[in-house]
């Protein structure tokens, strides 16, 4: 883009970019490819012996792909015909026509991270397609699903918060209920902490209980902008409007995806909204997040626990999406490598959709990076500049800090923070309600 700054890249030897590339992305193939080596016989009982050679096929597909990335080849164009696939070709040839070397091919440690590792999944998922009849395997559900399980302690805690709350939220005078909005709106940022992409596949649930650390995690809050959000759904609130909708762009799946569903079940129960629009990923992502799959299995195991609390939650969920109070949207443009600035061109129907939004929350670090670009921008420019033109209605990002980029910080903020906590900006200890949008 004209006028933005660099894009962040693995070229940089020794940023979190170069690391990413060189150590945890091969990780996460390795596993994937054990994955794959593990569900074999499942594959033959399934399907019988084409099953085991579609299993094969993949893990082959699978270590040619790490090879090329171990030994920084050229990024090859996609073969396997799938909705998005000329897309991506023509997102790559655009890439090549940014190059200023003499070769002129992106390459992984060259073409910029966002692109390379948005490509790295996209393979994955060309490996799995190309190998029928194993082509809907999702290699990373087993990972989400622990990630699920090892969380149950935090997820009674949280449900049962919530569904005590709802008896008595009618009666919650102003303050009250701007209290327990912040509450919920900080679990959902701090619930973004356990990504399994940046532990490259090991486990990281929450087993800590989130709802008594909040006051003790505030200080770690670098852009607060809660303020901002409750304006707007009060505001809202108070003039009684008919319908207020807030759309919520997920993140991971597992505890994360629990924790704004919580938020979500809080919004509707306390009228602070009348609709809430949720988006995953058509195809599986950065190993933890979203898709269909996840989000109707997830409200299925809440609803069938044994937890009177947890079980009622669940039961609450199903209702929302059967009365359409809750929807589900995927679009193939959010497994694009497409900075957000790009999608009223690229995806007009989904830029269209979130125009209806009166207020749009975006989960997680990814889609901090496509709203900023994943540029090198200066740690004080301002959000609204580094959003590039993307302005589909008010939103916030809600996001633990998990890569080399953050805007909008005071001046001196950023290097205050280098100076006392070097990786501050990758170890996800940090987080941000960012905010865009007039009031
Ligand atoms: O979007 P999420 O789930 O919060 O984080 C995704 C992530 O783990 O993937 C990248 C590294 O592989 C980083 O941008 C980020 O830390
Ligand atoms: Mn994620």
């Amino acid at each position: 883009m004209a006028g933005s700054p660099e894009s962040l890249s693995g070229q940089d030897v020794g940023s979190f970019a170069y690391i990413t590339i060189k150590d945890r992305t091969p990780q996460i193939l390795t596993k994937v490819i054990d994955t794959l080596h593990r569900h074999k016989s499942e594959f033959f009982e399934k399907h019988g012996e084409e099953g085991t050679e579609a299993g094969k096929k993949a893990i082959s597909l699978l270590s040619k792909l790490r090879n090329e990335l171990q030994t920084d080849k050229p990024i090859v164009p996609l073969v396997e015909k799938f909705a998005d696939t000329d897309i991506w070709n023509q997102y790559l040839e655009y890439q090549q026509g940014l190059m200023k070397e003499s070769d002129g091919k992106p390459r992984w440690f060259y073409s910029p991270w966002l692109f390379v590792e948005c490509y790295m999944y996209r393979r994955i998922h060309e490996a799995i397609i190309q190998s029928p009849p194993i082509d809907d395997f999702d290699v990373f559900q087993e990972l989400k699903e622990q990630n699920f399980f090892e969380s149950q302690e935090s997820i009674m805690t949280l449900c049962t918060y919530l569904q005590e709350l709802m008896k008595t939220v009618e009666q919650l005078g102003e303050d009250q209920l701007k209290n327990e909005f912040f509450k919920f709106l900080q679990i959902s940022l701090w619930g973004n902490k356990c990504d399994l992409s940046r532990s490259g596949g090991e486990t990281s649930s929450q087993k800590n209980n989130l709802m008594s650390s909040l006051e003790d995690l505030k200080p770690f809050i670098l852009v607060n902008d809660m303020e901002h959000l409750w304006s707007l759904l009060g505001s809202c609130k108070k003039r009684e409007k008919s319908s207020v909708r807030v759309d919520i762009v997920l993140d991971n799946s597992g505890f994360e995806l629990t924790t704004d569903l919580v938020l979500a079940s809080f919004l509707l129960s306390s009228k602070l909204a009348t609709e809430i629009h949720f988006y995953g990923k058509r195809i599986p992502w950065f190993v933890s997040d979203t898709t269909v799959h996840d989000f109707n299995w997830l409200i299925d195991q809440v609803k069938h626990s044994n937890h009177k609390w947890v079980s009622k939650s669940g039961v609450d969920w199903e209702n929302y999406v059967k009365m359409g109070r809750w929807v589900y949207h995927d679009h193939i443009f959010w497994t694009l490598p497409h900075e957000y600035c790009t999608m009223s061109q690229v995806a007009p129907d989904l830029y269209a959709e979130l125009q209806k939004s009166d207020l749009i929350l975006f989960k997680g670090d990814l889609n901090y990076r496509k709203l900023a670009g994943d540029r090198k921008w200066a740690f004080t420019i301002p959000f609204h500049q580094a959003l590039n033109g993307f302005h589909p209605a008010p939103l916030c990002s809600i996001r633990t800090l998990k890569a080399e980029i953050q805007v909008g910080l005071q001046p001196g903020q950023g290097e205050e923070l280098a100076a006392s906590e070097p990786n501050w900006l990758t170890n996800g200890n940090y987080g941000i309600f960012q905010f865009d949008g007039s009031l």
